[in-house]
């Protein structure tokens, strides 16, 4: 691999088939299937290969809500108990270990099974074809670009929040330690998964700042009410509607004060910011390609870049400003290297069939439509919910366990247009609404897709029964 880097880096232009521009796993997989069929193809990447989701994103937030929730579910278990608290530093070590201790040889080596030659440096494109790397050579892509660059996380102008060392993302899910005192400002999946990873761990304090009225705001309202209930049950505080005017730490290391607009006051020792993301796409070079720097890449279903002629350029990933999570952005990246290669593949979930599963406890697991979604897109849907706890695979696995199980049905179609599913431990159920709703399966053909016994998907027979089927 280091031989190939060096011949790249002595050559001043270089041209290939496709050139790749960001490692993350959206640009990851886009090169490799190009280059699997293949196609002669370059990866730019400035960082890390593997991106935030490897290093900064999912992985580490994963493995940080793990411990706590084996604690909850054993202490589910009658006679078992969540047992002792956990033990700090081996979490983290094994963070470190699930993050590569934030070192990507192996996915340099990953790269280079498929035949993927890396380029480590900032790319920027340079009119149509043609990416400048940054102290190394230009390179020119005969089929094509793909960009995959990602999105930082989002600092809101609240005044005095810069200057107190806030945690991102990154900041957070590389701690060395658990805060005593957590303020988190941000309600989506970001927030609600570190603030109740770290409490878990051991912070004293934890307070969630959410502007709008309720969490996670573009799922069912029902999702985020129940995962402010099991946040107040175990002692995170939730701030809904609130926002935060002022943010300043005492002294040069010293506790933080914030205000929030409700007036009231705040002590924390960190503050993690989890307002959302923005497109990586700012220094880019788009406008040479008559594109609108710091906007999102807008893509076509072939994952091409709308108005730009030649059908060179495409977009994957959290650039698309589409649905910034890693499986659509791999999702992506199987299209746009199909197309590239030649193959008839279109772009049919990352509109109306995303699946996303918010990992707290309760998990919120949701694919496609919410009812005020689809009611917005003018379709006429009728909304039927389940107790996920009220089923004997549920009762087995522990006491007190419940949740909403939604369908979103569109009668007219006879098929489901939305599937929300919230309790603990339910990720896994959310595949199979997944299925039902990409292959468009009748209703009245569901009824036969029986679920074993005893397991929660026998949720399914429950919300089909109660649709009336
Ligand atoms: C805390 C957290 C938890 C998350 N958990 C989940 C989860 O559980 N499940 C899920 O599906 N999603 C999750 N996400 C979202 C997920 O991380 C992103 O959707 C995913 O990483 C996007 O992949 P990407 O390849 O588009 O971009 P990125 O992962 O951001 O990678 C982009 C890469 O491009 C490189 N780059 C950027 N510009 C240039 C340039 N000009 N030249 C060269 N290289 C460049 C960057 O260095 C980076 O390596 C989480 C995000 C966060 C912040
Ligand atoms: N489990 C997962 O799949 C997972 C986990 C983490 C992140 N992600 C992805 O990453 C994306 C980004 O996550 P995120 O949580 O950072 O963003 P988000 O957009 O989902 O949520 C940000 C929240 O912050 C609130 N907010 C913004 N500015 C505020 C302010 N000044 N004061 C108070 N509240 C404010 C918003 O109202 C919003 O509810 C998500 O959309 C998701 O796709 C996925």
């Amino acid at each position: 691999m280091s031989e190939v880097l060096e011949v790249l880096e002595v050559l001043e232009v270089l041209e290939v088939d496709v050139v790749v521009v960001g490692g993350g796993p959206a640009g990851e997989v886009a090169a490799g299937r190009c280059a699997d069929r293949g196609l002669d193809t370059v990866l730019v990447e400035q960082e890390l290969v593997g991106g935030e989701c490897s290093y900064w994103g999912c992985i580490p937030s994963k493995t940080l809500l793990r411990p706590g929730d084996v604690r909850a579910a054993a202490a589910r278990v009658p006679g078992v108990g969540a047992g002792a608290p956990p033990d700090v530093a081996a979490v983290l070590a094994h963070r470190d270990a699930m993050t590569s201790s934030w070192d990507d040889v192996g996915q340099q080596r990953w790269l280079a099974d498929h035949g993927v030659r890396l380029l480590r440096g900032t790319g920027r494109l340079a009119g149509p074809r043609r990416v400048e790397v940054a102290g190394g050579p230009a390179v020119t892509a005969r089929r094509a670009v793909v960009l995959a660059t990602g999105s930082p996380a989002v600092l809101p102008p609240v005044p005095g929040l810069a200057d107190v060392r806030p945690w991102d993302n990154r900041s957070a899910t590389a701690a060395k330690e658990v805060p005593r005192r957590l303020l988190v400002l941000g309600g989506g999946a970001v927030g609600l998964e570190l603030a109740q990873a770290f409490r878990r761990l051991g912070a004293a304090e934890v307070t969630l700042v959410e502007g709008a009225d309720r969490l996670l705001a573009r799922e069912e309202p029902f999702a985020g009410d129940q995962v402010r209930d099991a946040f107040e049950a175990e002692g995170i505080a939730v701030r809904l509607g609130a926002r935060l005017t002022a943010v300043r730490r005492e002294g040069s290391d010293g506790p933080l004060r914030a205000t929030l607009d409700t007036g009231e006051e705040l002590a924390a020792d960190e503050v993690l910011v989890a307002a959302g993301r923005r497109p990586r796409t700012g220094d880019l070079g788009l406008e040479t390609v008559g594109l609108e720097p710091g906007r999102p890449v807008e893509v076509d279903d072939r994952m091409r870049a709308a108005g730009v002629p030649g059908e060179w350029l495409y977009a994957v990933g959290d650039c698309t400003g589409l649905a910034p999570l890693t499986h659509m952005g791999k999702y992506q990246a199987r299209v746009a290297a199909d197309v590239v290669t030649g193959r008839d593949t279109r772009d049919r979930a990352s509109r109306d069939a995303v699946p996303r599963v918010t990992f707290t406890d309760p998990q919120v697991c949701a694919v496609g439509l919410t009812a005020a979604q689809a009611r917005e897109r003018g379709l006429t849907v009728r909304v039927v919910d389940v107790d996920t706890g009220e089923v004997p695979g549920s009762y087995v696995l522990g006491e007190g366990l419940s949740g909403t199980t939604r369908l979103v049905v569109d009668d007219a179609a006879g098929v489901l247009v939305g599937v929300t599913i919230t309790g603990s431990g339910v990720q896994e159920l959310l595949h199979s609404a997944t299925v039902a709703l990409v292959a468009r399966v009748p209703l009245a053909d569901l009824a036969h897709a029986v679920p074993s016994f005893p397991t929660v998907a026998e949720v399914w027979l429950h919300a089909l029964e109660a649709a009336g089927i």
